[in-house]
């Protein structure tokens, strides 16, 4: 099948499409993750956008549905230099190219991924279109251009839970409100895996109905789009800080951020990968951690009485974590949950989740 991809600048590329035949309309976004292919598509955080691989080769080990973030594909479409359509791994259960096509997605393959990143990274993000069944690249700028910004959507509205449902711990760790803006499956088995019973509530979920379960804690999720989007987090943060410790993964750190007073920016083209440097200020040390994210908190607009910047990129040095000075909130900006990535941070902040949620319930009694 053939296939083309447009940008918005006027670049297209032809080569092969992957999937069903159809028009993909998004933000072109390019990880460097080596592996963990299906947990990122699976990532509601990616709803929006079309995801490259710079890494040439995916698709190698197939696809086993072990890991899915999610139930189905979630980024837009797919841009790989090399799709491998004989999977070898004893879980495989479909190759790369069954899966788009089981999930109606589309995608382009035998294109130069490292100049379309190089450009990305010039320029910025840019919007991007991909049609599978055709070459034409002028429609395909056309389609690029011819799009919303992807600021401007209510994609939590897409990715989030319709109902609340419970997923209980191992032990009793306590009870915790999630509130789903496109949670990833491995935040909530981070948590059952210290006892904690999460109850995740729709990303429209009101104080006072949060409240209504009477949690130890909540913790807002990671998810796609723009934070300043997320009208309802913000207002819910505003209402119960000081009520109860508030814990925030990605959007839910940038949300958090928002809700004490301080600004959100678009990056130049993001954080996406599974290695990215990360320092703890007070230990002085770095843990390499997993990363999907386009939008970060602005430095100046909070640091300061109330929040500490707790750590920062070792590449840029953005913002990757806070704390608040007297009240039990804390944040990071990558993902402790990894899948995809390592799992160096994950021990650090769900076990300081679980350590500060047992201490309230001593406090209390
Ligand atoms: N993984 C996430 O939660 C991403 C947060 C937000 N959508 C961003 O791009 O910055």
């Amino acid at each position: 099948m053939k296939a083309v991809l447009g940008l918005e600048d006027g670049t297209f590329v032809k080569g092969e499409g992957l999937g069903v035949e159809g028009i993909v309309q998004g933000e072109l976004v390019f990880t460097t993750q080596y592996t963990g292919y299906e947990e990122a598509l699976t990532d509601p955080s990616y709803r929006g956008q079309i995801l490259l691989f710079t890494y040439p080769l995916i698709g190698n080990y197939g696809v086993s549905g072990e890991t899915f973030q999610s139930e189905h594909m979630q980024a837009e479409g797919l841009v790989v230099r090399e799709a491998c359509d004989h999977p070898s791994h004893h879980k495989s259960r479909r190759s790369i190219y069954e899966f788009l096509r089981d999930e109606g997605k589309s995608g382009i393959m035998g294109v130069d991924t490292r100049m379309l990143t190089i450009k990305t990274r010039e320029h910025g993000t840019m919007k991007a279109a991909i049609i599978a069944g055709s070459d034409d690249g002028e429609e395909a700028v056309r389609l690029a251009r011819e799009q919303p910004d992807i600021g401007s959507l209510d994609l939590v509205g897409r990715v989030t839970c319709k109902q609340p449902y419970r997923v209980n711990g191992n032990k009793n760790g306590g009870s915790m409100v999630l509130m789903d803006f496109g949670v990833k499956r491995n935040i909530i088995k981070s948590l059952n895996n210290r006892g904690i019973n999460v109850t995740i509530v729709p990303a429209t979920t009101p104080a006072k109905d949060i409240m209504n379960y009477e949690p130890d804690a909540i913790l807002l999720s990671n998810g796609p789009g723009d934070p300043q989007q997320a009208v309802n987090g913000i207002s819910v943060v505003k209402e119960l800080a000081g009520q109860l410790p508030i814990f925030g993964i990605c959007l839910g750190h940038q949300i958090i951020s928002l809700a004490l007073g301080g600004n959100t920016y678009k990056m130049k083209f993001g954080h996406r990968g599974a290695n990215q440097p990360v320092k703890d200020l007070k230990r002085g040390i770095v843990h390499i951690t997993s990363q999907n994210h386009g939008y970060a908190v602005d430095e100046s607009s909070i640091d300061g009485k109330e929040v500490s910047i707790t750590q920062k990129n070792a590449n840029d040095g953005t913002v990757e974590g806070l704390e608040h000075k007297y009240l039990e909130i804390m944040s990071v900006q990558y993902h402790p949950e990894a899948h995809p990535g390592p799992l160096d941070t994950e021990k650090i902040f769900f076990d300081r989740v679980a350590e500060k949620m047992k201490k309230i319930k001593v406090a209390v009694k």
